[in-house]
């Protein structure tokens, strides 16, 4: 556990960033910063590792002051990524590995091997290895970055906006990775960011910064989204909390609503022509929806993403109903044979504003 005691940092020109912060960040998960802009959350984090010393109060780790702890000691335990990737230019991506653990007297070969299967790890291909920075995407340098901190093996992480750089489609790319690497690993991870989505996404606790380094709230994400401690938080995290929250919300409650099926290249069934029907192949595998009176060819399918599986979350649920041209989603078995459907109904009849609105 990482963990601050009563900790304030007044700067020189008098500015107070974090004041009697006192927080407990369990090891093995991933805790967020978050907060509008200058309220101390990069302050709180460098603090971690020393880069900024507090002006009072402790910072344990593990049980251990902080400040009693060698501060190259301190720094090579802990790895810090920061936005940019911050390489050195004149570095290769190898090289840029490398650093820390050559740094730490590790032989070069024995180095590059360990910096190649970190290549590996992080998603780069191992054309890269002799290539300098600017030749790299803003993505592939932040992988460099993270691979360069994964180097000395280190058991927590900072990472400091490390993905807000990047364009949406990356940035999603590199959270899904990362965050399942952190949590593979086990590593302990302190991640910063000023936006509430990246979050709820990577964050096992949410610490929800207020101006001067005060914490206003402490949390998982669900709890965060669906009760807010104060108005501050409710309105940091935004008017559409109540469908963020929908992803932390399961199917348990829903009972969906048996459907009529036809197979491909079935004779037409008796019913209202304008009625939806499921359409599914020959091995009763779901294709999407279709009128009765259309053919029951492949083609006819309409909506095949509208449907969702048991344990799915009711924001899945939601987007599936939203997408479908009948507004109905597919309760569908793993081999993707239907089992119902649901709709606005079910959803309301399940909680779904009751509990999240
Ligand atoms: N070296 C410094 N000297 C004086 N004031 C500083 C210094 N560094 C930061 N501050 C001030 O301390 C406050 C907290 O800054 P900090 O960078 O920790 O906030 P932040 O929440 O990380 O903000 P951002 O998201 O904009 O980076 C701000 O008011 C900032 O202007």
């Amino acid at each position: 556990m990482i963990e601050f005691r009563n900790v304030e940092k007044r700067y020189p020109d008098g500015t107070l960033a974090v004041e009697r912060l006192n927080l407990e960040i369990p090891f093995g998960k991933t805790t967020v910063f978050v907060g509008p802009s200058g309220c101390g959350k990069t302050t709180s984090l460098r603090m971690i590792n020393r880069m900024i010393a507090p002006s009072s109060g402790q910072i344990m780790i593990d049980g251990t002051d902080a400040a009693q702890i060698n501060t190259g000691e301190l720094r090579r335990s802990i790895g810090y990524v920061i936005q940019n990737a911050g390489l050195f230019p004149h570095r290769t991506v190898l090289q840029n590995i490398m650093t820390v653990p050559r740094l730490n007297g590790v032989p070069k070969a024995q180095a590059a091997e360990r910096a190649r299967l970190l290549m590996h790890t992080v998603g780069l291909d191992e054309s890269f290895a002799n290539k300098f920075p600017t030749q790299l995407s803003g993505g592939q340098q932040q992988r460099v970055g993270v691979a360069r901190a994964l180097a000395a093996e280190p058991s927590v992480l900072l990472m400091d906006e490390p993905f807000s750089a990047l364009d949406p489609i990356v940035r999603t790319e590199l959270q899904d990775e990362f965050m399942r690497l952190g949590a593979e690993l086990g590593t302990t991870i302190v991640f910063v960011t000023h936006d509430i989505d990246e979050a709820v996404k990577v964050g096992d606790r949410i610490a929800v910064f207020a101006k001067g380094g005060q914490l206003a709230q402490f949390d998982t994400p669900a709890k965060i989204l669906t009760q807010p401690a104060n108005q501050f938080v409710a309105d940091f995290v935004g008017r559409d909390r109540g469908y963020r929250g929908l992803s932390f919300a399961g199917d348990a409650a829903l009972v969906a609503t048996p459907v009529t099926s036809v197979r491909v290249d079935d004779a037409p069934t008796p019913g209202n022509p304008r009625d939806w029907v499921v359409l599914c192949d020959a091995a009763d595998r779901t294709l999407g929806w279709m009128r009765r009176e259309d053919p029951p060819r492949f083609e006819s399918a309409y909506g095949s993403a509208a449907v969702y599986r048991n344990g799915d979350s009711m924001r899945v649920i939601l987007d599936a109903v939203l997408m479908s041209p009948s507004g109905r989603a597919v309760h569908v078995d793993e081999a993707r044979r239907p089992l119902g459907s649901v709709g606005i109904e079910e959803l309301v009849a399940a909680g779904l504003t009751r509990a999240h609105a």
